[in-house]
């Protein structure tokens, strides 16, 4: 895991994460001739995951840990090679034989973005040597990308080398599959001249192309995870905290400052997977499941009532009521199929020290949050990451809110980013 100090500096530091006024300088032409770098966060789902799938209420925040994009011209002008060096991915593949995918790919420029059909998918896999079923993690990167190639830049296809790389853990709930694809939209979008490139890194997108952005990375998230809600791509484009339902998104402008405690249990598990499980259990049990997706929406509900009330900073009434919601929905989660031992675990293991934690993204293992108050004292923190630590899992404190996806220039980047990409 990254050392997320220089993100929680950043994030901290840049007051206009909320604010998304801009200008910008279009490209002229259909392809750049420079280095773009791109990056999108992670997010943090404080209430609503899985219930948002069913049309409620997520609020969800943006983390401090991010996914980074190079896109230069590629070197043959023949060739789009794309190098994942977190999953140890790198292919390359002739334009020529792309060329000939195109026409079951393109939308016309003035259309929508669609979704992957089933039979593009074949398609894809087909193309890329992966059998049918097949839902390992290079696959699902590698169909994301091939995905949005063809489906953004099929007026042209572009000779690209594209090489991503994050600080996120994958498969661990912090959204890495979303910032992974806002991350690819945004360059491929910026790349064929469909969004403009900002002239400075501090000069963010227009509105607009953040939701061209954003409809593009849902339809990467929709190879990824199936049947995505939205909400982790809409966190990835925007940032800052968002309160998501039935695919509105709305900022949440003034949010105190949350200090969390970020714990990955290391267990591996597939949101794909899990999603599918829930939507199982509620086709099995309606009358059973629905009310728990209920309740879930009413904390979700009410936690947004106190965060906006304690926006000056919150009272020690307000931070119990935080907490109570934390435990409740951590039971919510465990009933309807997504907690697993390792979350059990750190729950037993955080409430022995009077914290309150509950699992974040899917669960089956992954990631959890614990609630830090701002009076805790750092021996309670340090004893807990230590028998946390104990059980084999990682875990960092950090604040939550994050911006949303940027452009940088080089010489910006963070060390860590800069040698991971000189490496790859
Ligand atoms: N940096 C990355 N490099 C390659 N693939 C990535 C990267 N980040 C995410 N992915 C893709 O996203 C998948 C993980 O998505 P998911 O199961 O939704 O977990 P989460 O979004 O919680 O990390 C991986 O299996 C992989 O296909
Ligand atoms: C479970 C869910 O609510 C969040 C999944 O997040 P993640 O991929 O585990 O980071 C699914 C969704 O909203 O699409
Ligand atoms: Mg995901």
């Amino acid at each position: 895991m990254a050392d997320a100090d220089w993100l929680s500096e950043r994030g901290r530091d840049e007051s206009d994460w909320r604010g998304m006024t801009v200008a910008c300088t279009c490209v002229g032409s259909m392809m750049v001739d420079r280095e773009l770098f791109v990056s999108a966060p992670g997010k943090v789902i404080l209430h609503g995951e899985h219930a948002v799938v069913h049309g409620k209420v997520a609020l969800a925040v943006g983390l401090n840990l991010r996914t980074f994009l190079r896109l230069r011209p590629g070197k043959d002008n023949g060739t789009v090679e794309i190098n994942l060096p977190n999953i140890g991915t790198k292919l390359t593949w002739k334009i020529s034989d792309l060329q000939a995918l195109v026409p079951s790919f393109h939308n016309s420029p003035e259309s929508k973005p669609l979704g992957p059909s089933p039979e593009q998918l074949d398609f894809l896999k087909t193309f890329a040597g992966f059998s049918n079923g097949t839902t390992d993690t290079e696959s699902l990167a590698v169909l994301a990308f091939l995905y949005l190639y063809l489906s953004i830049c099929g007026q042209a296809l572009p000779s690209l080398e594209i090489v991503v790389w994050s600080q996120l853990p994958t498969g661990a709930g912090l959204g890495s599959s979303a910032a992974y694809s806002v991350s690819i939209a945004a360059a491929l979008l910026a790349t064929s001249g469909k969004i403009s490139i900002p002239a400075q890194e501090n000069i963010r997108w227009t509105q607009a192309e953040l939701t061209l952005i954003n409809s593009w990375a849902f339809q990467g998230e929709k190879v990824i995870h199936g049947n995505p809600s939205g909400v982790d791509n809409a966190v990835g484009t925007w940032g800052g905290a968002l309160r998501f339902q039935a695919g509105e998104i709305n900022p949440i402008e003034r949010v105190p400052v949350l200090e969390i405690l970020l714990t990955n249990t290391c267990v591996p598990r597939s949101t794909k997977t899990l999603v599918a499980g829930v939507k199982d259990k509620l086709l099995k049990f309606p009358g059973i499941m629905e009310p728990v997706l209920s309740s879930i929406n009413a904390i979700s509900e009410e936690c947004q009532r106190v965060l906006q009330a304690g926006v000056e900073g919150l009272t020690i009434e307000q931070y119990s009521v935080l907490e109570e919601l934390i435990d409740i929905n951590q039971h919510h989660l465990n009933v309807i199929g997504v907690g697993h031992p390792s979350l059990d675990r750190l729950c037993q293991a955080t409430t022995s020290h009077g914290l309150h934690s509950k699992l974040t993204g899917a669960g089956g293992g992954g990631c959890a949050i614990t609630l830090l108050r701002p009076d805790i004292e750092p021996s309670v923190v340090d004893a807990v990451k230590q028998e946390l630590s104990a059980y084999g899992y990682q875990c960092w404190r950090t604040s939550i809110g994050a911006p949303g996806v940027s452009l940088h220039s080089s010489s910006m980047l963070p060390e860590d980013v800069t040698r991971s990409f000189n490496k790859a």
